[in-house]
């Protein structure tokens, strides 16, 4: 059968979870499960797999057509701090669910995390960002900004250790960013290239970035 018609209840006939073990749950929640997966060939496997789970979020492309330019944020990202890279990302917007919906989550942090309030706002993704190992879904987001919609400085929490810096880009500089590895962050490439394709409307079938 082809891969594309099987059914979710054959293939969660195909796992059986035998033990979860919590191996940390200090901040979020990292644990270790042990189950019996059914090869394609029906042989049966006993695996072991660790999963990190901070539940799921969401991210948004603040953009404006008339500027040609986006809103995105500089901040300090530990887990990127090694292998020579100083620990400082560029990416859009982005914030943990914490049992909001999506779409009202996106909005508050937009504006806690840029200072702009954010009008309409229109789905695009919805993606696993690291499915070996992280069971967080990300929600993807976009919406128009303007100049007079900043309500605040923006900046993020300070209490939780947040420094974020605001800054307004014109979109080719983004991609340029982008080629360049300046900009090195998934999130904020998927939502570069959506807004490439779909929102600026120019060099979708060439795809330079110095058609735009
Ligand atoms: N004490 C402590 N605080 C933590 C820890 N990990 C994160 N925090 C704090 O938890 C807060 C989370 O901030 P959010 O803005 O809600 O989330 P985010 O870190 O920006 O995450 C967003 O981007 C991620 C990367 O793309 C996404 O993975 C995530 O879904 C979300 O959209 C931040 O203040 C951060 O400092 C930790 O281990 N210990
Ligand atoms: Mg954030």
């Amino acid at each position: 059968m082809n891969s594309l018609h099987r059914s979710k209840t054959m293939e969660n006939e195909r796992v059986r979870i035998r033990n979860v073990e919590v191996l940390s749950d200090d901040w979020y929640l990292l644990k270790k499960t042990t189950f019996d997966y059914r090869r394609a060939d029906g042989v049966w496997q006993t695996l072991n797999r660790e999963t990190y789970d901070r539940g799921n979020g969401a991210t948004i492309l603040l953009y404006n057509l008339e500027r040609r330019s986006v809103i995105l944020i500089r901040q300090f990202r530990f887990p990127t701090y090694r292998d020579g890279h100083d620990g400082f990302l560029v990416e859009t917007p982005a914030g943990l669910l914490d049992n909001a919906s999506p779409e009202q989550r996106i909005r508050a942090e937009a504006e806690e995390e840029t200072g702009y309030r954010v009008g309409d706002v229109r789905k695009v993704f919805e993606v696993f960002m690291s499915p070996g190992s992280v069971t967080e879904k990300l929600h993807f987001f976009v919406g128009e900004y303007t100049a007079d919609a900043r309500a605040g400085e923006g900046g993020g929490n300070v209490a939780e250790g947040e420094d974020i810096e605001v800054m307004e880009v014109p979109i080719q500089q983004a991609l340029m960013m982008i080629a360049e590895g300046e900009i090195a962050d998934g999130k904020t490439i998927m939502l570069l290239q959506y807004a490439q394709l779909h929102l600026f409307g120019v060099g979708a079938n060439r795809g330079l970035v110095t058609d735009i």
